[in-house]
């Protein structure tokens, strides 16, 4: 048989540091330490502090302990907050974070932008706690040990830690945990149960189930009395058909001065609270005049379509969801107004869109994570007056800041939304205007 080469195992005990010092916080919270061999980056290690860690990886580090404690550390609410990961600055006092947010922002745009915003406003805050509207649970059942587990999964893993409650999910939404926990394993559908959502509408509480098929009578019956029992709809979304398996009221959230009606799996703001004040801060800047021709890019289901609509603007809303546009336009209708939504992939040209084609006076985009890379350059070349951006994700927005910048925009004013209080996660709005 052939023999090969075969190196020897670096495997090696791993590398315990002590009285290593802590220098910042990076974009996604974790405390940077520079050693000897590199820089680490530390989850839970804050900035002033001492502690030992332990060298994982290239560039990663677990904290042992803390040997001088940041005056801004504070205890974690959450009792399964080592083991969850979803909430990874709870132990950073809530005006540190916000202050932190802010210079993340500022740093990121400054460094991949070239940009500076001429005035930062005091970040938008709401609930700290019990503010989430939305939270997806995993969910996993083991036939052969007959164990059903639902949580959340721990950080860069598939592992489900089990919680019997969320420090930051609506009351609504977090009541339901414990009764969710002891009835689905009695279901038949427990195994093709794919996930469970949770989302607290306007007037309904929705509990989505995702399954590969409708459930059978029995769990039908069960589900139906839970619903009563819990004052909730549960809905099914299988490959088939997204529909309520129980009475359900209409499907809204509030935006400026109108209802959105909606599905439950549309997008929709995290934050109870935040989506409506974020809006209202859009419009101050957009400063709306009778005569403005407003582009909306990422319109979702007319958040901010439907405000500006109704403050005078002729709005123009563009979304890749179809069944999004539809909602949209349905809203518009509605409401009594007259808004031309359009479903169009905003990664590709807009040389054959027909609306493109409009002079607009203003825009406002509020892109996924991942920005509007071929979006903004179209943008930037029809010259608005005005651009409002909201963004979810620092770099690309820097990325695209960038290209307003080079084609003469200035960043006027920045906020943080605080959008997501206790993890790394970042919202940010900001206003460009041409010079
Ligand atoms: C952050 S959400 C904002 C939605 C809306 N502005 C709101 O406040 O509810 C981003 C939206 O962009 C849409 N989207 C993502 N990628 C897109 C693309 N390539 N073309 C068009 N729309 C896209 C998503 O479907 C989603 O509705």
């Amino acid at each position: 048989m052939a023999q090969f080469y075969k190196p020897q195992s670096r495997a090696t005990k791993p590398q315990r540091l002590t009285e290593q010092q802590v220098v910042g916080l990076d974009h996604q919270g974790r405390g940077i330490i520079r050693t000897a061999t590199g820089v680490r980056f530390v989850p839970g290690a804050l900035p002033t502090e001492r502690v030992t860690i332990t060298v994982q990886g290239k560039h990663d580090a677990q904290l042992e302990r803390v040997q001088t404690t940041s005056k801004q550390r504070v205890t974690p609410l959450c009792a399964f907050y080592e083991q969850c990961g979803g909430c990874d600055l709870q132990h950073l006092a809530l005006s540190a974070q916000r202050e932190h947010k802010q210079q993340v922002v500022a740093e990121i745009l400054a460094k991949f932008g070239q940009v500076e915003a001429q005035q930062w406003l005091e970040p938008l805050a709401g609930d700290d706690w019990h503010y989430r509207r939305r939270a997806r649970l995993a969910v996993h059942y083991d036939a052969k040990r007959q164990q059903f587990k639902m949580g959340f999964r721990a950080p860069k893993s598939k592992r489900i830690t089990v919680i019997d409650a969320c420090v930051v999910l609506a009351e609504n939404l977090n009541r339901l945990i414990p009764p969710l926990q002891l009835l689905l394993p009695q279901l038949e559908l427990v195994k093709q149960l794919g996930h469970v959502e949770l989302i607290e509408f306007e007037h309904q509480v929705v509990v989505l189930l995702r399954l590969r098929e409708w459930p059978n009578e029995s769990d039908q019956k069960q589900l139906q009395q839970f619903a009563a029992h819990y004052e909730v709809a549960v809905w099914c979304d299988t490959e088939q058909q997204l529909a309520p398996l129980t009475a359900s009221n209409p499907l809204s959230y509030r935006t400026v001065g109108a209802s959105i009606n909606c599905s439950p799996t549309n997008f929709m703001q995290a934050h109870r609270q935040l989506s409506e004040k974020m809006v209202e801060q859009a419009l101050t800047w957009l400063d709306i005049q009778p005569n403005d021709k407003i582009l909306e890019l990422y319109a979702g289901s007319g958040n901010f379509s439907l405000p500006m609509a109704l403050a005078g603007a002729q709005v123009t809303a563009i979304e890749g969801v179809a069944s999004m546009v539809e909602q949209l336009k349905a809203n518009a209708h509605n409401a009594q107004l007259s808004i031309a939504a359009f479903c169009t992939d905003l990664e590709q040209p807009w040389s054959r869109q027909a609306w493109s084609q409009e002079q607009f006076t203003k825009v406002l985009l509020d892109p996924a994570r991942a920005g509007a890379p071929q979006a903004i350059k179209e943008v930037a070349t029809r010259q608005p007056q005005k651009i409002v951006y909201v963004s979810c994700a620092p770099d690309t927005l820097a990325r695209d800041a960038k290209v307003l910048k080079d084609n003469g925009y200035t960043l006027k004013q920045a906020q943080v939304v605080d959008m997501f209080p206790q993890t790394h996660h970042i919202e940010v709005i900001t206003l460009f205007e041409r010079e």
